[in-house]
């Protein structure tokens, strides 16, 4: 029987991960999405055509994986009413809420559980996702590979073995399509400065991000030198890049990223204390 997965939550990024499980192949039957409201579970079933319950406990009284998809600040509300179902059904837990440790996670759960924390990212959606992920000492190495088989449904997958990593995961991928998502917006509106209509703006910059993303992936070559082989000496691309070397880009998304992994280490701290 296939592997059923019950999502705690259908916002955003389960919406995303069940779309792209179905989209390479999962059964919609062997999923189950959970909201206390109606107005994100209907979108989920219509769309993807899995079950839906509100009932948190009943969904995971049927599941194999539980993947726990809520809001950091009411996980702990969420994992305590399901500790009871969880002690007695002991299905493999993967938590994707950015900060929260695997040891606050397993003792609101009721202790002694294994845990796989995931950090994923929106383009699982279309089968584009990254995601590290990162497991407790009582996860077994076929759990492993049931995580490991869950995720690469939706992307690429990298495993930490150091659990603070998983911050700097979440500064990079975790949080990285916001980051191309805002380079689309200043790339479009610089275009329209120059003189281009919004829409050719938005899909050249799109099919440009997509093409050095495919490109960098696919050589052997680090992206300093294939940046190096737009830059023609003298030309259009050293000045632009030269402005933004000028302006501080690198300095810029260092402290971004570090600002990003802080404030999980903060939201760690504030919601691993309630
Ligand atoms: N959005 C993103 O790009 C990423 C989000 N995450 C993590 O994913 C988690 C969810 O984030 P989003 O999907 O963006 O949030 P969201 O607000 O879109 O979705 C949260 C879902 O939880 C449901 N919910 C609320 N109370 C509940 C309860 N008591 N029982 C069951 N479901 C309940 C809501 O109805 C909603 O469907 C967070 O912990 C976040 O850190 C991780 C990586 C990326
Ligand atoms: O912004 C957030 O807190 C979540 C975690 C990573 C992406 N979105």
């Amino acid at each position: 029987m296939a592997t059923r997965v019950t999502f705690i939550g259908a916002g955003n990024m389960a919406s995303a991960i069940i779309g792209g499980m179905i989209e390479s192949g999962h059964s919609p039957s062997s999923i189950t999405a959970t909201s206390p409201s109606d107005a994100f579970l209907a979108p989920v079933h219509e769309r993807y055509g899995i079950h839906t319950n509100t009932d948190n406990v009943a969904a995971v009284a049927q599941a194999d994986v539980v993947v726990l998809a809520v809001k950091p600040q009411i996980m702990k509300e969420v994992c305590e009413g399901l500790a009871s179902v969880v002690q007695q059904r002991r299905p493999l837990l993967i938590s994707v809420a950015a900060g929260l440790d695997a040891e606050t996670l397993e003792a609101w759960l009721g202790g002694d559980l294994a845990i796989v924390r995931c950090m994923p990212n929106t383009p699982a959606l279309v089968g584009a996702g990254a995601s590290g992920l990162y497991a407790n000492a009582k996860v077994s190495d076929e759990q492993r590979t049931l995580a490991t088989e869950l995720m690469e449904a939706v992307g690429l997958v990298a495993w930490v073995e150091e659990e603070p990593l998983l911050d700097a995961v979440t500064a990079v991928s975790g949080s990285g399509p916001a980051y191309f998502f805002l380079m689309f917006e200043a790339m479009e509106e610089a275009g329209v400065r120059l003189g281009l209509p919004a829409e050719t703006a938005r899909r050249l910059a799109m099919q440009t991000a997509l093409g050095a993303a495919k490109m960098a992936m696919a050589s052997d070559k680090p992206p300093e030198e294939l940046r190096r082989n737009v830059m023609s000496p003298g030309g259009t691309t050293e000045r632009a890049v030269s402005r933004l070397e000028q302006g501080g880009l690198r300095q810029l998304m260092a402290e971004a990223m570090e600002e990003c992994a802080e404030r999980a280490r903060e939201m760690a701290a504030e919601l691993g204390k309630r």
